[in-house]
């Protein structure tokens, strides 16, 4: 028997760590283990609490000499006092590791177990000894890792539940009795947590992160991972986790350096973004990539399918680095400097010597732009010192400021303005031409041009694909600065250009990349993570696979993975870790009928508990709304949060990505496929559609089912 509920009182005395007595309220130890647990819950609450009340009596009038430090340090103090905060229904610790020895003493024989407390945050008593121990540091990993084979130094790994924020139960696993090893596994708790109702935003994993996940949390900064996983294997969960884990192991570094979680859109940032902070991290920037390369220009534009797949095709950036150094020139004349009575000659030659090498060096075309003023004006010095003249340093700078000299580099290395570069491009079917010979087709070039070429950056109608062109060309002429940790969520959807945009934004630092080809439905997606990579320029990062389901029933996902050989034939189908089947249907009804079919549906799912969300394809969301406002049913945007009172979301297919609900109806999915602007593109939306569901699918048509879908199953 490797686990029990509520098991007897534990052989190994209770003793926490640092000898923090756990006692009573009347200060006799309990007896009843549960009791010892809750009376230790109680002290540790008690201790965060005078934490707390550390800070907020810290004085810091005395400490500060400016305003400024003042303002940092106060806001310090205030992140710090919300992170210190005592959310009652957040248990304060959900395991407990019992050491076999003291970790990092000698393995002496007598050497001391010692016992942990495993928490969402560190918690100390008034001597500094550790009551709860933080989920993210070393001594806790065992709490993800150990099992019967591997029991690093573990006795026992205690799993406590809770209910409405009371500890209720506890669960034991004996990582000494090898004998047990690979017997029947699975943990209640850990189980009844993954299959718990889902109401409100994403919430965090941090009790039941599984080996193969705490792997890719714990991963070492200085490497970019990929994971590759099916619908619903934690992708996000784990990315998220790694964010955290980062920040505790390499505090300072990413402070300084900052992290950023990339996802698709505003809807899908808002359902995750309460993680984080209930993980104790409230300084992580959350962007979609429009975001991030959106502030030059104004995006009010749109691309055809065919459009936006070349202006997202690697071959731009190319294109790119031939246009914004298309406007250096070759000197033809030399330059002439007058300083009093002298004046200094550099030849043509001698510039254009200059001009050439600046050319060929590897560096940004604003920091050449930079530098040749010096390099000319250094011709200068050197002709001075031949003349006998001892100029100084400072003499360089003011030849570099010379009037001659600037006016010689504004035509030799003009400005370039990014917007107005991409504008010319994208206006001027010459000036296209003439950078994209050999790397476009002629046709390609006529895709790419505007029919109406833009007369100004302002009134422009700028698409968003042409914003990421823009932050090209603007990363060709000035480097984006690195972040210290990027983490980049459903990038099956990119372009390859879009890559380059994230990519230049960690080239210093480190990436995690989730993503499902699968569910890759852009016209312009990379096709396979290697190359993906390539283009964010981690060539060298590892690629993982997550294949355990937590989200999708198995009948769901079984039905769902119908499509995956006509959507993505390499991938094998995710399992799935719910033991509940989930209910599961899918119904024909007549066309006359659909709405009101999916109306009672809806109905249906909210007598039910748990969120519900009713996804269809964009161009029927408006015909859905107003049969659910006939009906007097209530209903939210996506991302909008869902709470006891308001548990029904109306999902348009394209933004149902990465959200789950407890309950979904899925109305017509041939209106999803037909939805995109093909085939693949459409089934791998129905996909996306499909795996949603945390417990319960219902399928509502009145027009044939795709016969990517049709093998065997109907009106069951
Ligand atoms: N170890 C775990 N324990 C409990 N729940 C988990 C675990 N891992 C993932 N989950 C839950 O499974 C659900 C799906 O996770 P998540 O959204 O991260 O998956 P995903 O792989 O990003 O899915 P998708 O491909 O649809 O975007 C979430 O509710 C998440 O909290």
């Amino acid at each position: 028997m490797g686990r029990s509920l509520k098991s007897p009182p534990s052989p190994v005395a209770c003793r926490t760590p640092g000898g923090f007595a756990v006692s009573a309220p009347h200060s006799v130890g309990p007896v009843d283990p549960l009791e010892r647990e809750r009376a230790h819950l109680a002290s540790s609450r008690a201790a965060l609490r005078a934490m707390r009340a550390d800070v907020e009596a810290l004085d810091i009038k005395d400490v500060t000499a400016n305003w400024v430090n003042a303002a940092v340090l106060e806001r310090q103090i205030e992140d710090r006092i919300t992170a210190l905060a005592d959310l009652a229904h957040t248990p304060l610790f959900f395991g407990r590791l019992d050491y076999l020895h003291a970790p990092g003493a000698d393995r002496a024989e007598g050497a001391e177990g010692e016992q942990f407390y495993i928490g969402r945050r560190h918690v100390h008593d008034a001597d500094g000894d550790p009551m709860v121990i933080d989920w993210r540091a070393p001594v806790s990993q065992p709490f993800y890792r150990a099992s019967k084979k591997e029991p690093m130094d573990v006795r026992l790994r205690r799993r406590f539940g809770y209910t409405g924020g009371e500890l209720t139960a506890y669960e034991d696993e004996d990582l000494t009795d090898a004998a047990g090893a690979g017997a029947g596994t699975a943990s209640k708790l850990l189980q009844d947590e993954i299959e718990r109702p889902r109401v409100g935003p994403m919430r965090d994993i941090v009790a039941t992160i599984q080996p193969e996940q705490d792997e890719i949390v714990r991963a070492e900064i200085g490497g970019t991972v990929c994971v590759q996983g099916a619908p619903g294997t934690g992708k996000t969960a784990v990315g998220l986790h790694r964010v955290a884990y980062l920040l505790y192991a390499h505090r300072e570094r990413l402070a300084r350096t900052g992290t950023l979680v990339v996802g698709p859109n505003r809807s899908f940032l808002r359902y995750i973004e309460q993680v984080l902070p209930a993980l104790g991290e409230l300084n992580v920037g959350q962007a979609t990539v429009d975001d991030l390369v959106g502030g030059r220009v104004d995006v009010r534009g749109t691309d055809s399918a065919e459009a936006a797949r070349i202006k997202g095709d690697a071959r731009m950036a190319e294109v790119l680095r031939r246009a914004v150094r298309a406007g250096v020139t070759m000197p033809v004349e030399p330059v002439v400097v007058v300083r009093g009575s002298r004046r200094w000659r550099v030849p043509a030659h001698e510039v254009e010597e200059i001009v050439r090498e600046l050319l060929g060096r590897d560096i940004r075309y604003g920091a050449a732009r930079e530098a040749l003023p010096q390099r000319i004006a250094h011709a200068v010095l050197v002709r001075m010192e031949a003349a006998g003249e001892a100029p100084d340093d400072r003499v360089q700078d003011a030849v570099a400021r010379n009037a001659a000299v600037k006016a010689a580099v504004k035509t030799l290395w003009p400005v370039v303005d990014p917007a107005k570069l991409v504008l010319r491009l994208l206006s001027d079917a010459a000036f296209l031409a003439e950078h994209a010979e050999g790397v476009l087709t002629k046709e390609e070039q006529a895709v790419l041009l505007w029919a109406k070429p833009g007369r100004s950056v302002k009134s422009a109608k700028w698409s968003a694909a042409d914003a990421v062109l823009v932050d090209e060309a603007a990363d060709l002429v000035t480097r984006t600065p690195s972040l210290g940790h990027v983490v980049l969520d459903e990038a099956q959807d990119l372009s390859p250009m879009q890559y380059r945009a994230v990519g230049r934004r960690c080239t210093t630092g480190s990436a995690t990349v989730l993503g499902d080809i699968a569910q890759g439905t852009t016209p312009w997606a990379t096709p396979g993570w290697a190359e993906a990579l390539v283009h964010l320029g981690k060539p060298d990062a590892v690629v993982e696979e997550l294949t355990q389901g937590f989200r999708v029933p198995r009948e769901v996902i079984a039905y769902a993975s119908r499509l995956l050989p006509s959507i993505a034939p390499g991938l094998a189908e995710a399992t799935s870790v719910r033991e509940a089947a989930g209910d599961f249907a899918v119904r024909e009804v007549p066309a006359a009928e659909l709405d009101a079919a999916v109306v009672a549906a809806c109905g249906a799912a909210l007598r039910r508990e748990g969120s519900v969300g009713l996804i269809a394809a964009d161009a029927r969301v408006p015909g859905l709304a107003a049969a659910l406002d006939g009906a007097g049913l209530a209903y939210l945007a996506p991302g909008e949060e869902t709470s006891a009172e308001a548990r029904l979301t109306l999902v348009p297919a394209s933004l149902a990505k990465g959200l789950e609900y407890d309950y979904v109806v899925l109305d017509e999915p041939a209106a999803v496929v037909a939805g995109e602007p093909d085939e693949r593109t459409g089934l791998r939306r129905l996909y996306v559609a499909l795996t949603r569901a945390v417990s319960g699918l219902t399928v509502l048509h009145a027009e044939p089912l795709p016969a990517a879908l049709g093998r065997g199953r109907s009106g069951s």
